[in-house]
């Protein structure tokens, strides 16, 4: 059994980046990114820290717009648009959840496509299910398919099993693995007898957001199990989704949560956004 380290799959995807962005510097194009965040709840205020920290030690310009709780839908989007005309901006992430009054499509959708680093404007989920190589893939999805593709294992032909099914992770999760050649099987809430086909997956993503729902009888011996859950016990600690201790010696490779997943999807959005800055400039350079 292995333990894939997150942190350090990132580290090693980071450095690469890292010169990337040294050498489009050097061209003068800096990518960068303007997070918004709306509201300071704690533990999205820590996410969007852990960003900006990420993308100062990669030497890309960054932004973050700290609005307050009670701001208007029509003061979101103004703000949208301003990063959407911003020439140093390439990619503009708004953390979710946001207060109940606004309405999150309608947000999502002001983003013009070509800077949305998180991939959740439809217009880029309609690329990313058309196979079209110039979509933004999910961040969190894409680092899922980092670490699997780090174990070495062959993806094409084996069973992939989702569990959950959210626009943000296991939709987007699940259509990546098909685009892998994998057989894909979606379980959720109304899913009869979970374990029966738990149990078929090579490779079992858990993306539920319920401490310890996976458990040892539900896993295939031998499997890949990718723990998506950032769950916030009580006592503070952060938890997944999946019964670490009584499967670890079961799986063939597991993530760990922290120090799995988390790690890779914010280094995925870096990837995301040097993608963006790439693709802007092509298209600046056509017209
Ligand atoms: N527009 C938008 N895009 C997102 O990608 C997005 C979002 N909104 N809202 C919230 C979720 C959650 N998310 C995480 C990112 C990193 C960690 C992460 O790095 N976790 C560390 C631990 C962090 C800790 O200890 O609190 C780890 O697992 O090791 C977790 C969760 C991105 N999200």
């Amino acid at each position: 059994m292995t333990v894939l380290d997150g942190k350090q799959i990132a580290k090693e995807i980071r450095e690469k980046l890292a010169d990337e962005i040294k050498e489009l510097k050097q061209k003068g194009n800096t990518p960068g990114l303007a997070v918004i965040l709306v509201g300071d709840h704690p533990a999205s205020r820590s996410y969007v820290l852990a960003k900006e920290r990420a993308c100062k030690e990669l030497g890309m310009h960054s932004v973050l717009k700290e609005l307050p709780e009670t701001i208007s839908e029509g003061d979101l989007l103004n703000c949208i648009q301003s990063y959407n005309s911003d020439e140093q901006i390439d990619g503009i992430l708004v953390q979710l959840p946001l207060p109940s009054h606004i309405n999150e499509s309608k947000i999502i959708e002001a983003i013009i496509p070509e800077k949305d680093v998180d991939g959740f404007h439809p217009i880029n989920i309609g690329r990313m299910h058309a196979g079209d190589e110039h979509a933004f893939i999910p961040c969190t999805p894409l680092g899922i398919l980092e670490m699997v593709k780090k174990t070495g294992e062959d993806i094409s032909g084996k069973h992939v099993v989702v569990v959950g099914r959210s626009n943000l992770v296991g939709k987007p999760a699940g259509q990546l693995f098909l685009k892998e050649n994998a057989t894909v099987t979606y379980c959720h809430s109304k899913t009869k007898n979970l374990k029966e086909q738990t149990l078929q997956g090579d490779i079992l993503i858990a993306a539920v957001g319920r401490p310890n729902i996976i458990t040892e009888d539900m896993v295939r011996p031998g499997a890949v199990v990718i723990d998506v859950g950032v769950n916030r016990l009580e006592s503070g600690k952060l938890c997944g989704d999946v019964d670490f201790e009584a499967i670890k010696s079961k799986a063939k490779h597991i993530t760990p949560v922290p120090g799995g997943v988390g790690p890779m999807t914010i280094t995925m959005l870096m990837n995301n956004t040097v993608l963006a800055s790439k693709w802007r400039k092509k298209i600046k350079e056509v017209h």
